[in-house]
């Protein structure tokens, strides 16, 4: 691949909502510049998206960064370098720090769907990045598209100027060759020096299993070169530099990258934990007294237990989830035992999402069956002695009296929604303890923003919001901050014996709902037992809510009169096997099923 002068540079990312065709538009740009010939992009949709399940589910996780060159119509020759980033509102540190190695966004607006949720989020992340922004309506094949009025609702919401749009089809190709031509013309240039100490950024970094720990640079002054010493500031480490290249999205090898240049390192560095994202990194000899501005490190926000429903599969777990911690640094993990479920993992999570797709993965790639626990928030306690606490796991909540005052995080969540849904949208929300903060209408949806607390949105809200909106409203959120609660300990009894893993914290004026409707799930998928079992919802000593499983014999060998022994053996068999998809709990065997569903109801 030829070099260019920085000045022939672009790095760009495209920021867009959910589906509007972010990975699509992406793929055409590498199969126009010849990245991919057409017989490596067929069978391969969305070369980008490389994890199986972010394939399966049509959603980008990781960022990923491809060098693009381009001859434009000037006759000059051009290097591109495009970051996709992650559209869903859990992987927001993700986005930002992909903005802050380039100098444009292209901005993608299904043209039949006009402004949404994360197109909002997106675009205010991309301006903050001092981002030159070009917008493009996609999918303008689709007999639904209006881009007249998207380019309005551009304007209107965002504010910035949409009357030079380039109109697209991602998937026919159409336009698309207008959006190579607006890189180049409408893009910034990287500014850098050459000749100064060097200066880069720590993107990204990920673990491949021929490679090692790989890691994505942004060079922003100075050379990066091949078997140079260097050093990263923030952890203070040296490295010999073995590799040094970019993606195109196939691996290729060069011997230095330039400033402005974006592409990847290799050195003898152990694991991806031995890196910090946003770091710098510089001459190990001569070093930049400065460094780069970094990046907010992503925090989790959202934390369950991981349990094998085999108890054999601890080890198995314990291996897939250092696996995964590989590549997501972002997860956290420690060990736990619970009196109903034996040992698991307490897990942190950046989001609900994030949290679905870590327990996709595990049962996914590593075959295993896993019972979650419910999904906690951290609270911060003030306790009457002066201590303070912060607990994500309600077993860990000390006495009562010991507690002076409990706080809770709340977020701020948008949410744009078609106008018809809007009274259902602001009820669930209601129901929730949001309080409205705003509501405008952006063309012919409504905007409305509220706060709420957290700990309401983690359980179920989103699917709750599609499923109210028939899957048209989009949503997105902030953390804002910690708020007093009045929230308590709520424990599910099964035959007096509190079931640690079925513990949460719930508002007062919530855990009667919420009590009862999981004491009549688990009622209905504990099967009966020799004897009565009563299921209660409790808090404190006080019971809220009770049901009772009826005591029933299950003679499973009664039909068969005592005649063929090995029909009998066989049932027995099967009554074991049955079992085993048990906890046994005291006395009491509870099918797996029943903690996952009474974590699922909602009240
Ligand atoms: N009709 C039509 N469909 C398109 C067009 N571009 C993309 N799509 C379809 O829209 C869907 C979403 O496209 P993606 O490219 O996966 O969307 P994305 O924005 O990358 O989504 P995330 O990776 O989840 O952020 C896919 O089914 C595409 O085939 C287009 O121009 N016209």
């Amino acid at each position: 691949m030829t070099t260019v002068p920085i000045s022939n540079i672009r790095n760009f990312s495209i920021v867009a909502h959910i589906d509007h065709g972010k990975s699509t538009l992406a793929d055409r740009l590498i199969q126009m510049t010849g990245g991919l010939t057409d017989r490596e992009m067929a069978g391969k949709e969305q070369v980008l998206d490389s994890m199986d399940i972010e394939r399966e589910r049509g959603i980008t996780i990781k960022a990923q960064t491809v060098r693009l060159a381009y001859r434009a119509k000037d006759g000059k020759d051009y290097i591109f370098n495009l970051m996709d980033t992650p559209g869903h509102v859990d992987f927001a540190y993700e986005v930002s720090r992909s903005l802050a190695a380039c100098e444009g966004s292209l901005l993608v607006v299904d043209a039949s769907q006009g402004v949404e949720a994360q197109t909002l989020a997106n675009v205010y992340h991309a301006l903050d990045a001092g981002h030159e922004i070009v917008p493009v309506l996609n999918k303008v094949d689709l007999p639904a598209a209006e881009p007249e009025k998207v380019k309005q609702q551009i304007e209107d919401v965002i504010g910035i100027d949409a009357s030079e749009s380039v109109m697209i089809s991602a998937k026919t190709g159409l336009g698309v060759p207008d959006v190579l031509e607006a890189i180049v013309t409408r893009l910034p240039p990287p500014k850098g020096d050459r000749e100064a100490t060097l200066k880069a950024l720590l993107v990204d970094s990920w673990y491949d299993v021929y490679l090692g720990v790989v890691v994505l640079i942004r060079v922003v002054d100075g050379v990066m070169k091949k078997g140079s010493r260097v050093r990263m500031m923030g952890t203070g480490a040296a490295y010999d530099i073995e590799r040094v290249g970019f993606f195109t999205p196939k691996m290729t090898q060069v011997d230095e990258l330039g400033p402005g240049e974006i592409g990847f390192i290799t050195a003898a560095i152990k694991e991806v934990a031995d890196t910090r994202v946003g770091d710098t990194i510089t001459d190990d000899k001569k070093p930049v007294t400065e460094m780069l501005a970094g990046f907010k490190p992503a925090i989790p926000v959202v934390f369950c237990g991981l349990f094998p429903a085999d108890a054999d599969d601890f080890e198995t777990l314990r291996a897939a989830m250092g696996k995964l911690r590989l590549n997501d640094a972002s997860f956290s993990y420690e060990m736990e035992t619970s009196a109903a479920l034996g040992f698991g993992f307490r897990c942190g999570f950046l989001g609900l999402l994030h949290l679905e797709i870590i327990q996709e993965r595990l049962s996914r790639e590593f075959d295993l069956n896993l019972i979650a626990t419910a999904p906690s928030v951290i609270y911060k306690m003030s306790l009457t002695d002066g201590q303070e606490i912060s607990i994500h796991n309600p077993v860990d909540m000390p006495d009562v009296v010991k507690i002076a005052e409990i706080q809770e995080p709340w977020i701020e969540a948008t949410i744009l929604t078609p106008d018809e849904y809007l009274g259902s949208v602001l009820k669930l929300c209601q129901d929730r303890r949001g309080s409205q903060k705003e509501l405008t209408y952006v063309g012919s949806r409504a905007m409305v923003k509220y706060d709420l607390p957290l700990n309401e949105v983690v359980f179920d809200f989103y699917d709750r919001l599609k499923s109210v909106s028939k899957g048209y409203a989009s949503f997105d959120y902030h953390l804002t901050d910690y708020k007093p609660a009045d929230l308590v300990k709520m424990q599910i009894l099964v035959n007096n014996e509190p079931v640690d893993a079925l513990s949460m914290l719930v508002h007062r004026t919530r855990a009667e709902g919420r009590g009862r409707a999981m004491v009549e799930k688990m009622k209905d998928l504990i099967p009966p037992h020799m004897f009565q079992i009563p299921i209660q919802a409790a808090i404190g000593g006080k019971v809220i809510a009770r049901e009772t499983v009826r005591a029933l014999r299950k003679d499973v060998t009664a039909k068969c009169y005592g005649g063929d022994i090995t029909r009998k053996r066989k049932l027995l068999e099967k009554q074991k096997e049955g079992k085993k998809k048990m906890r046994q709990f005291g006395k009491v065997d509870i099918p797996q099923e029943a903690f996952i569903a009474a974590l699922k109801v909602d009240s």
